[in-house]
């Protein structure tokens, strides 16, 4: 199994009741889901719980077997940098590196660049003539191509998008989504797609919607 997780829980100091509640799902590798939910629902918390941005209060996440609640912060970091890729509704970009550096950032920081894979994949995603350009020179939906180039480039074993099309209009977010899954399933990763979108998360295989903290 790629992904298992049994039983989260998760609160935040000053929130009443706790965000997630008993949370428990599977994703096999190569499983893609989307992760629906109204806003404040728990969508992101949980994203960052599988990819070891925070920690669960109890339960277990496991990735390829590896349980992320006995690793402490290096080995959580550590599996961000080759296992897990997270691509972020705000694209965080590198302002001061271009598209070219921005996109192989996290694979050199994994040891797993390969420029003819970047170019490859740069090609894939619209990018070839903006190499040499910086993210400010860029629309939202280039920066938002160049976040998903950075992430799948270290090939990870699971993709966690938030809201990746959540800036974009209809069009976009269609064919953004598309080559998301495309290049998600050509390297045989796992991907989970937070998004508000009914009409988007139609287009993933396996749906999962939380409710006040709980899954349905
Ligand atoms: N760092 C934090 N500290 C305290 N409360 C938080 C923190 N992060 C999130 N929350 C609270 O946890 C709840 C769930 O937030 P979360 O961002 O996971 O929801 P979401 O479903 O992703 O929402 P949205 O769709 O609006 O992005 C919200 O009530 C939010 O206010």
């Amino acid at each position: 199994m790629l992904l298992k997780l049994d039983q989260v829980t998760k609160s935040y100091p000053g929130t009443e009741a706790p965000v997630l509640r008993g949370v428990s799902l599977e994703l096999p590798r190569g499983g893609m889901m989307a992760l629906t939910g109204e806003s404040g629902s728990g969508k992101s918390t949980l994203l960052h719980l599988i990819g070891g941005l925070d920690t669960a209060d109890s339960g277990k996440i496991e990735i390829e077997g590896t349980d992320l609640t006995a690793l402490g912060d290096a080995g959580r970091a550590g599996l961000r940098r080759g296992t897990v890729g997270v691509i972020f509704q705000q694209f965080n970009l590198i302002p001061s590196l271009d598209v070219a550096a921005n996109i192989a950032f996290q694979a050199r920081l994994a040891g797993r660049h390969d420029a003819a894979r970047t170019d490859a994949m740069a090609e894939r995603l619209g990018l070839a003539d903006h190499m040499h350009k910086y993210p400010e020179q860029l629309s939202g939906g280039q920066q938002q191509r160049v976040a998903i180039a950075r992430t799948l480039a270290p090939r990870p074993s699971l993709v966690l998008a938030d809201e990746p099309t959540g800036n974009l209009d209809e069009a976009s977010a269609d064919a953004v989504l598309g080559l998301l899954q495309d290049l998600v399933e050509e390297t045989g990763a796992g991907l989970i797609v937070v998004t508000h979108s009914e009409r988007l998360a139609q287009r993933l295989p396996r749906r999962l919607h939380l409710r006040a903290g709980q899954l349905t």
